[in-house]
């Protein structure tokens, strides 16, 4: 069974861990909205917002599923924590954590159950956008081809822009679509406010894997740059590159660029 056979909307096999996955983002994302609104703006508040949400998740986890590996960004990196765990929790406490320290609505929590080596849900929470989004729920979204005249809305790292960007504006009118974070800007591939995301030079495994679960379920692909299914539950949680966007679009961008 594929990863995205398992992440069908509604399905029995996880859909338990699912709205297990919405319920500890959403209060996570609770718990972030209320520190941003009593500190003020800075590193502190980033440093706390990481540590606070990273030590509510974790604790939650290890009460509600105490047999399961979790992957944190801010916990141990140590591979033999999760090495060959049939479960995986992978979370990313508080993805966009600049934003959060200096008070953009910009941030989110991610939290992913990968079940030997593959997806099987996710949710995504971005309490300052009012969203909240997970595997079991997510509305399909309908495939549809590159709009007339070949415009294409990207969106990327702001900070850190893909090299393949280039090809791809070679192919298509491109126009770029401005948000941080990996979550929020998958949230705007779902909502249909950019085609594409497209990232390379570097991300982990909790930065896209609860975005990556809730957009293959609702239909979207995503992929690596070379459209290979993305690995989790590596011993090295470094996740180079992703591409997200609706099949037909995701199959005309590869093909720009030349995969
Ligand atoms: N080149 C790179 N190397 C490592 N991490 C990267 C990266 N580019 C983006 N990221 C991470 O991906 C997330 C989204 O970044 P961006 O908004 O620039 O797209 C951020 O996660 P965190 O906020 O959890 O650190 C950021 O640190
Ligand atoms: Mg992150």
């Amino acid at each position: 069974m594929s990863a995205a056979d398992v992440l069908t909307p509604g399905s029995p096999a996880t859909a338990e861990d699912a709205a297990l996955a919405r319920e500890l983002a959403a209060a996570t994302g609770e718990l972030l909205l209320d520190l941003r609104d009593r500190t003020p703006p800075g590193r502190d508040r980033e440093y706390a917002g990481d540590a606070d949400a990273h030590a509510y998740l974790t604790r939650e986890l290890a009460r509600r599923r105490p047999d399961d590996a979790v992957l944190s960004e801010e916990g141990s990196l140590d591979p033999a924590t999760r090495r060959g765990a049939h479960r995986l929790w992978i979370v990313d406490p508080l993805d966009g954590s600049s934003g959060f320290g200096r008070g953009t609505d910009e941030w989110g929590v991610h939290v992913a159950l990968v079940v030997d080596g593959r997806l099987a849900a996710g949710a995504v929470s971005v309490p300052g956008m009012g969203a909240l989004v997970d595997s079991a729920t997510i509305e399909p979204v309908p495939d549809s081809p590159v709009r007339p005249g070949g415009e294409l809305a990207v969106t990327v790292s702001r900070s850190r822009p893909p090299s393949e960007l280039l090809a791809v504006e070679r192919a298509f009118r491109v126009r770029l679509v401005k948000r941080s974070a990996a979550g929020v800007k998958t949230l705007a591939v779902l909502r249909g406010e950019a085609d594409v995301y497209l990232h390379s030079g570097g991300q982990y495994e909790w930065d896209n894997a609860a975005p990556m679960a809730v957009a293959m379920a609702a239909g979207l692909r995503a992929t690596r740059i070379d459209g290979t299914e993305m690995p989790y539950g590596q011993d090295d949680p470094y996740s180079p590159d992703l591409l997200i966007a609706r099949p037909a679009v995701h199959a005309a961008v590869l093909e720009a660029l030349g995969r």
